[in-house]
Parts: C-alpha cells; structure tokens; sequence
C-alpha cells in the first residue's frame, strides 16, 4: 500500500502546504489545534479539493488538480470515524453495521461481520440502539460500521477526544486490533502523544499549515518539539519484555541503553513493547546516586541543551543509542554545569507503558 498526499490549499487566513506518503499501517497527522490536520484529512477524503495537489493511492490517482481529477468521496471506499460516532439512532446496532455493508464495493474482500463484531468486542450490544450505549461503546460501532464498508483507507479523526480517560484506556486496545489483525491503513488524526505513541507507525507532525517533521513513531516523538504539549513532551522507546517479577507485580524491560523495571500489568517476556517517558519525570545527576527510591536510573551523555524562555531547559541524553529527554530549570542546569558531552545518570521517576 502506498498513499501519496500533496496539498496547497487557502482557507480565510490559513494556508496549507502539507505533503506526506504513507506505506500502510497507522500514520498519525499530529499537531496542536488550528495545525491543518482535519483541513488535509478532508482533502484525502475528497470532501475538499485542494487549490494544488494529489492523492495518489497504491497508483491510482483519487485527486490530481493539472489534470483536473476529483474522484468524489463516495467512490473513494475510505472509511470515516469522527470525534462523534454520528449513528442512526432509530437503528439498532446490528443495523447500524450492517448499513455499512450496502456502501462495500460487491467485490471487495472486506472483513467479515462476525469478525468485526469480535474485533470490537461489541457482540453483546447488536441488538441495543445507540443511545443506549456508552460513548466508548458508540465509538467501537462507529468503527465497526466504517470496517464493514471494506474500506481501502480509514480515516480516523480524533475519534477518542470527545470521550474521558476511562472510555480512551477502554477503546485503545481494540484500535491496537484493528492495526495488528487487518491490513487496513489507517490515517489517524490526533492531538494526544500519548495515542500516538502507542498506535502510529508513522508520524506526520503539523505545524501552522505545513509538515514540520515525518517519520517512524520512536523518532519523531523522543523530539523536541513546539508542537508537542509541554506536559505530555518526552521520549519513546522501543524494547522487549525480559521477565515478570509477580511477587512485586514489575516487569523487567530490556532496551538498548539497559533494563528498565516497570511496576504493573504482567507482561509476556519476549513480547515487543513500547515505552514512554515524560521529560519532566526524569532528573539528571552528575554521579550515580545511591540510596534513592527510583528503581529507573540510566547512564547517558549529552547531546543536546534546548533552553526555553519559560526558565527551563530541555536536554537530551543519548543513552546507549536510546534518546531520553529531561526537562530541568535553568537553574539546576547552571548549578549542575550541564553541557553537551558530559556523563550523566537520568533518575526516571515514571515510566508508561504504551503496548
Ligand atoms: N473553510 C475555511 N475557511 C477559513 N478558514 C478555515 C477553513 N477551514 C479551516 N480554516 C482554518 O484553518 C486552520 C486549520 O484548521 P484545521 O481544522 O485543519 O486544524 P486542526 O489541526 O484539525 O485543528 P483541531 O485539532 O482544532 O481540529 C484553522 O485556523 C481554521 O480556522
């Protein structure tokens, strides 16, 4: 699969200048609010065309502006999901599935009905009618449904914002799902590191109408980065699952730089997972400290001082070939005469599990 996105478009004040390609898998379109996300997503869908660009998807071209092409959104077979599960709320669930069904191309492979209902978990809620679901249950049909239309391409635009902490953690694993047990390539559009750290493949990071940054997930987010939440800023990192310690309920994770202990859900050892860790969770010491609570402290030199008007300083550590990233202030960096090459040990004080 190989989907080929350019785009200039002028909207009011705004211009979008944005152009990435994608090779399957989740590629998340990430950025803060007002970045252009949902104005290139629409122009993918082909419910907008672009003043200048294409869409090119595995060879066939669905929009091309210089030969004057616009394939329309209905003969497109993408999949949508929106912030809204946007039901039909005098049709059950099972009907609200199957209306997917008539929009399938009659030759599509498409994934079964029975298959999506197991994927999505949502065989018990077939015969209820939408508003007698959760948000997080509304949103798993509204997957299901755009499943079953046997989409080339889904779109997904932040269609986990409108839903709280809980219903998120609840409809995250079955995104996961959908990434690992189909071979439909996802679009994701999103403001939250935290679900793109754990769904992308690929990341898009928008800026102000252009692509400020592209790559693979573990890259671009263990950047510093202006498009990301200040709070939510800090590294991923990719390692496997050595062993689980059930008296102390702590998986040990292997990475490159060494081992990290992370307390919670037992892990399978051998499994690939995925680590994030907050740069503001992670204080930097000039010698190795003892007799401290932290299970986490890595070795690491450093390869980059990022100092911000706000008093601190952000610093990147290059640990054995994995970045972790710090965020200190100024002032503990003067005082610990911080600069690039030195030695130092990161006292991670949280560690999240992603996958
Ligand atoms: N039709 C339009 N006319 C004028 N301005 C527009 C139009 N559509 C979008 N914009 C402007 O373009 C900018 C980008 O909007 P867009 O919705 O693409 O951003 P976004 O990254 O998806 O934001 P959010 O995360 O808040 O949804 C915004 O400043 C918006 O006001």
């Amino acid at each position: 699969m190989t989907l080929i996105v350019e785009a200039k478009q002028r909207l009011g004040a705004f211009f979008l200048d944005a152009a990435f390609t994608s090779e399957g898998g989740v590629t998340a379109l990430f950025g803060r609010s007002g970045s252009g996300k949902t104005s290139l997503i629409r122009i993918i869908a082909g419910l907008a065309r672009p003043d200048e660009g294409r869409v090119v998807l595995d060879g066939e071209s669905l929009t091309e502006t210089k030969a004057g092409l616009f394939v329309p959104k209905h003969r497109r077979h993408f999949g949508y999901v929106f912030q809204e599960a946007r039901l039909f709320p005098h049709l059950s669930v099972r009907a609200n599935l199957s209306y997917g069904r008539w929009f399938a191309p009659g030759v599509a492979r498409g994934e079964s009905f029975d298959h999506v209902v197991d994927l999505l978990g949502i065989e018990t809620l077939l015969d209820r009618s939408p508003a007698k679901l959760s948000g997080g249950e509304k949103q798993r049909v509204a997957i299901g449904r755009a499943l079953l239309c046997s989409p080339r391409l889904l779109l997904m635009d932040e269609p986990l914002a409108a839903l709280d902490e809980a219903r998120k953690a609840e409809i995250l694993p079955y995104l996961e799902r959908l990434r690992d047990q189909t071979e439909i390539p996802i679009v994701y559009v999103s403001h939250s590191i935290a679900e793109v750290a754990r769904l992308a493949n690929k990341v898009v990071v928008m800026r102000d109408g252009g692509v400020e940054a592209v790559g693979p997930a573990v890259d671009i987010l263990s950047r510093a980065s202006a498009a990301f939440d200040r709070k939510e800023a800090g590294a991923l990192l990719q390692g496997i699952v050595e062993s689980f310690d059930a008296r102390h309920h702590l998986s040990t994770v292997a990475l490159k730089s060494g081992r990290l202990h992370i307390p919670g859900a037992a892990l399978t050892p051998g499994k690939p997972v995925r680590i994030r860790i907050p740069s503001r969770d992670v204080m930097l010491a000039t010698a190795r400290p003892e007799g401290l609570s932290a299970l986490n402290i890595v070795e690491g030199k450093i390869e980059q001082l990022s100092p911000d008007a706000d008093g601190t300083v952000e610093i990147r550590l290059d640990c054995g070939g994995d970045a972790i990233l710090s965020r200190i202030t100024a002032l503990s960096c003067e005082r610990l005469d911080l600069r690039p090459g030195n030695t130092v040990f990161a006292v991670i004080k949280t560690v999240a599990l992603e996958a």
